[in-house]
């Protein structure tokens, strides 16, 4: 069974975050693992804003040492990681087990939020994180302050963005315009360091998105521990997220989620109808 590590934030609504990583690594049949580096929650009477605590760099190691405590993971995937220290201690882990396959999501804007909610992470994810990653994943907001090109308003812009963060250290990068960008598609940026290519998909008009670029992120770690390459790992994670925003689920009067089951339901449903039709 793949192994899968996700050094995350915890998202107490459940849609993004740790538990979306986790949601996800179990559709796609992989073993997740986890270690939790800060703690959002919501405030319902001040219009659900966001506050994020962290978890301290000994309470971070001793979790990473429980995941360590058998063989290595085949991939690690990182989200919100609270603080820099977080960030040094998780990268000292992934260079001290030689992890090659690292999939940096690199939290700094979320969605639900007008509020920057990682500003000091973006340092540490510079000088720590986008040497060790296989793959980052920025939406159009982190892609814009990352490259230091601010605001991104089209594909050429993508771009430029994703060569910059690639000289960064980053040896894939996916720039995702999501509904972010101005367009009537939802089309991401792939580059590879040699090539761009843009992947596109429907733009579901729904504020049901919340988990989004959590969940695109960790489908991609688990495509690439089940063995795809990087570019089909992020092809599958796009319709996967697809499926999931397509069906996104109200689940109280401020926030809609994602729903992360909907594309093997999906599946399901069409071998059932297939079979119906025997
Ligand atoms: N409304 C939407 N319809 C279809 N795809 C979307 C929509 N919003 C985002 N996506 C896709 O979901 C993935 C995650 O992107 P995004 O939501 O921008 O990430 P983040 O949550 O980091 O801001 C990308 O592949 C993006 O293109
Ligand atoms: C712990 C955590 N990580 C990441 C995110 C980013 O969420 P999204 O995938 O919707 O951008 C959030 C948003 O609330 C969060 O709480």
């Amino acid at each position: 069974m793949e192994k899968v590590l996700t050094i995350a934030g915890s998202d107490s609504s459940g849609g993004a975050g740790i538990q979306a990583d986790l949601k996800t690594f179990e559709e796609y049949g992989v073993f997740g693992f986890s270690s939790l580096t800060s703690i959002v929650t919501m405030d319902p009477d001040n219009g659900w804003s966001h506050e994020v605590t962290s978890i301290s760099e000994e309470m971070l190691e001793k979790q990473l040492i429980s995941v360590f405590a058998g063989d290595p993971m085949d991939v690690i995937k990182t989200g919100m990681m609270g603080n820099e220290k977080n960030i040094a201690l998780a990268s000292r882990y992934i260079d001290f087990y030689q992890i090659k396959n690292v999939v940096i999501d690199p939290v700094i804007a979320c969605k639900g939020t007008a509020q920057i909610l990682q500003p000091k992470s973006v340092e540490g994810i510079k000088k720590y994180f986008l040497p060790q990653a296989l793959i980052a994943t920025p939406n159009l907001e982190e892609a814009g302050i990352l490259s230091g090109l601010g605001d991104l308003e089209n594909i050429e812009d993508m771009k430029k963005a994703a060569s910059i963060i690639h000289q960064m250290g980053a040896k894939n990068v996916i720039v995702k315009g999501g509904h972010r960008l101005a367009s009537d598609k939802a089309l991401d940026v792939f580059y590879d360091g040699k090539n761009y290519q843009v992947l596109e998909g429907p733009l579901f008009a729904t504020d049901f998105n919340h988990g989004a670029g959590c969940t695109f992120a960790a489908a991609i770690a688990a495509g690439i521990a089940k063995g795809y390459s990087v570019f089909n790992a992020c092809k599958t994670a796009k319709a996967f997220v697809a499926a999931g925003i397509e069906h996104g689920v109200s689940i109280n009067p401020y926030v809609g989620h994602i729903w992360h089951g909907a594309y093997n339901e999906a599946e399901k449903r069409m071998v059932a109808a297939d079979e119906n039709n025997d």
